[in-house]
């Protein structure tokens, strides 16, 4: 028996590379402990209305063999004609705004741009590109992202690009998080290279991965017709539920409502607690967060259960809003708000701009993430985020009407906290799995990324070293 903990994305997509690998006939078994197949991915379609909220990931990126391998999975599950892209000359794609200083202020986009100042900048970006060049080398082992950009690039960058960046990724502080989570290309240019610009123009010219390149045929259109993110009609939800139903009908069995509550190693199998029985395994994929897996662990691994516990995650408010019209100033993506304005929000998705909400204007408001408690405490109703978010969308995109429709969800402890030294503590994570020969893998958002690309191909890459 090979056991599943977790129905998110990571979970079914372990699932399903375990199906083609599993050429032992080994039982397969899913354990997700709500009644919900997806995790945090979850659409929801108002037929009614022609309107979908995402209430969590929307989009997807198509580059780098992260972005091919889920391209190659959505193949396998014969979805590629649910594939909607968005091109990089789709206004979605050309706009990502910026709120500071009480004004929207577009990124710049061209190669052109970084020679004049586009505020909020207060000089010419090529400036950046001078300093980071006469900047000496500091040799760390790792560091904040904000303090690198800030050391390398300058205060600017760091305060208008970088930081609500971070909360458009991971609704983190940039002066926390590791630079080597985000930016591990930057950080090893500057160690390598001495510089980000000249190590990123030697990589240019010396072009080797050791990975070979995944060659699908919808990554190869993605390139050819220029795809900048991708997502699916229907909505999102539309990848785990083909996942759900495809691995049910190749015979994975699984468990809703089920949590597993214990793990423990005898010999070389695993005993899992699950509900009132006790499951022998002989392997477990773990895609449930690395602070859940540490509650199951008990005193036998009291290292690992103890690292585990201490990689950290942040709740998010998330508000769909639907209103009559196409009643949107701007045209773009969305926008993101620096932390240090001291707003109750991260920024908001415009998803009309994205995506046909059937001629209404349809935006996700996200709020709280690192700052969650200062802004909202530590259970605020619902209704106290719905009124944050409609009185923003007042004030910023200066929308006075009431929505025709709306939800507000709180995603509590949603997304990771990879904070300066994340990559040591996963290095010492697997390295005591490896050691003691646990008959365990961990995938899923909490260890080598937090893109939908990053756990859909950790999945892969610890089916693939799973001995049978
Ligand atoms: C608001 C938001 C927006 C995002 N936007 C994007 C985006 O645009 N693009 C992108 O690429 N990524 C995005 N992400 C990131 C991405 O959605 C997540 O990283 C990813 O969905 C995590 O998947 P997972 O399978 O690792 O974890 P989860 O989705 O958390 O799945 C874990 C599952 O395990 C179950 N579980 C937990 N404990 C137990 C137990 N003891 N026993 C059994 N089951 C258990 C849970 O119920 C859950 O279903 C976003 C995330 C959030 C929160
Ligand atoms: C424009 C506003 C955005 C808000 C608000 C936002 C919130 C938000 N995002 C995540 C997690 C992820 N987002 C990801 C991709 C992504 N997010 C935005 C914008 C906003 N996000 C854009 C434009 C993109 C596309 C990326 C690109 O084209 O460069 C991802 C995937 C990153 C990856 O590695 O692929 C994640 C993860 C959270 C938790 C959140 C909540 C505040």
């Amino acid at each position: 028996m090979l056991v599943v903990l977790g129905g998110g994305i990571g979970g079914l997509s372990a699932a399903h590379y375990l199906v083609k690998k599993n050429n032992v006939n080994a039982k397969i078994l899913l354990v997700e402990g709500t009644n919900y197949l997806g995790g945090w991915i979850k659409s929801i379609v108002h037929n009614d209305k022609g309107v979908i909220f995402e209430t969590g990931p929307r989009t997807i990126r198509p580059t780098g063999y992260q972005g091919a391998n889920t391209l190659t999975l959505i193949e396998e599950l014969n979805l590629t004609d649910k594939v909607k892209p968005i091109l990089k000359s789709h206004p979605a794609a050309k706009n990502r705004f910026i709120y500071t200083n009480k004004k929207l202020h577009p990124l710049p986009s061209s190669l052109k741009s970084l020679f004049f100042t586009h505020p909020p900048f207060h000089k010419p970006l090529i400036l950046s590109v001078f300093k980071d060049l006469l900047t000496p080398r500091k040799k760390v082992p790792d560091e904040s992202l904000y303090s690198f950009v800030e050391r390398r690039l300058g205060k600017d960058i760091a305060d208008y690009a970088i930081s609500p960046m971070v909360c458009g990724i991971c609704a983190g502080d940039a002066k926390e998080i590791s630079v080597r989570f985000l930016m591990a290309s930057l950080f090893e240019a500057e160690q390598e290279h001495g510089s980000i610009i000249k190590g990123l123009l030697k990589n240019m010219f010396n072009k080797s991965s050791s990975k070979p390149a995944i060659k699908g045929i919808l990554s190869e259109r993605a390139k050819v017709e220029k795809w900048s993110v991708w997502t699916m009609d229907g909505g999102l939800q539309t990848l785990p539920d083909k996942l759900s139903s495809k691995i049910a009908d190749n015979g994975v069995d699984i468990l809703l409502n089920e949590k597993c509550t214990s793990l423990r190693f005898i010999d070389d199998s695993v005993q899992c607690r699950i509900g009132s029985k006790d499951i022998h395994a002989r392997h477990v994929i773990s895609s449930i967060s690395a602070n859940g897996l540490a509650n199951l662990l008990g005193d036998d691994h009291k290292f690992l259960s103890k690292e585990l516990s201490l990689i950290d995650f942040v709740t998010v408010g998330v508000v769909n809003l639907a209103y009559n019209g196409e009643i949107l100033k701007q045209n773009g993506f969305g926008f993101l708000v620096p932390p240090f304005e001291g707003l109750p929000i991260l920024g908001i998705i415009f998803d009309s701009c994205c995506t046909q909400q059937n001629g209404k204007t349809v935006l996700t408001v996200m709020m709280g993430g690192r700052w969650f408690n200062k802004y909202f405490g530590e259970n605020p109703s619902k209704e106290k985020l719905l009124d944050t978010a409609i009185s923003q969308v007042k004030n910023i995109l200066l929308i006075d009407e009431q929505p025709v429709l709306s939800n507000c969800v709180i995603l509590k402890d949603c997304i990771p906290q990879y904070v300066i030294g994340h990559h040591d503590r996963v290095k010492r994570i697997q390295s005591y799995i490896d050691d003691k020969k646990l008959p365990l893998s961990l995938v899923g958002s909490s260890y080598n990324g937090v893109g939908l690309n990053d756990v859909i191909l950790s999945s892969r890459t610890a089916v693939d070293k799973i001995t049978f």
